[in-house]
């Protein structure tokens, strides 16, 4: 069985806002699959919200994009699943809010999105990026989030999964 992949899953400001998108989000995570191994409510300070998107600095978007990030709640998961990282950006669908819209309408950006910043949520492209991210938001140390344990068996007749 191919191992469990973890991945860092942001609900941004504009979807926490609004109860039916984070609903719709959360029942889009466990129907498909994944099991969420931590998850904080976190409001990032600007400073915060520059460190996570360093990245972009240079972009044209960077100050919209990160005044946005820092402008309420986030919802911060970290999910496992198998190919979590491909997985949760398929559903995120593509960053361009219009894009979704028209390439995959049932996506998360396409449904909760507005715009091409406030695109609903965040997911990350790779499990570095993903542990630097984590790390950055506090959600967890780095070397837990390498150090996470993936247990699975038969007991009693009983399969289970249990991530530690
Ligand atoms: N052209 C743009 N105009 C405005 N905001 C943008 C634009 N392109 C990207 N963004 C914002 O910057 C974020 C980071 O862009 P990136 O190119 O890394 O896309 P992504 O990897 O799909 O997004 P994320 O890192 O949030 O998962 C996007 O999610 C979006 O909020």
């Amino acid at each position: 069985m191919k191992g469990l992949e973890l991945t860092l899953a942001i609900i941004k400001p504009n979807a926490t806002k609004l109860p039916h998108a984070v609903q719709g989000i959360r029942n889009r995570i466990i129907s498909s699959g994944f099991y969420v191994v931590r998850t904080k409510d976190v409001h990032l300070s600007m400073n915060e919200a520059q460190q996570f998107y360093i990245e972009h600095k240079q972009k044209f978007f960077y100050d919209r994009l990160t005044s946005f990030l820092s402008s309420g709640n986030i919802h911060v998961h970290i999910l496992a699943g198998t190919n979590a990282i491909q997985m949760w950006r398929q559903l995120l669908g593509p960053t361009k809010v219009y894009q979704a819209k028209v390439e995959n309408p049932t996506s998360i950006r396409a449904l909760y999105g507005v715009t091409d910043t406030r695109n609903a949520a965040h997911g990350s492209d790779s499990l570095l990026e993903s542990i630097d991210s984590a790390a950055k938001i506090g959600i967890v140390c780095p070397h837990i989030f390498q150090a996470t344990i993936i247990v699975q068996g038969t007991y009693n007749g009983k399969y289970t999964r249990v991530i530690i």
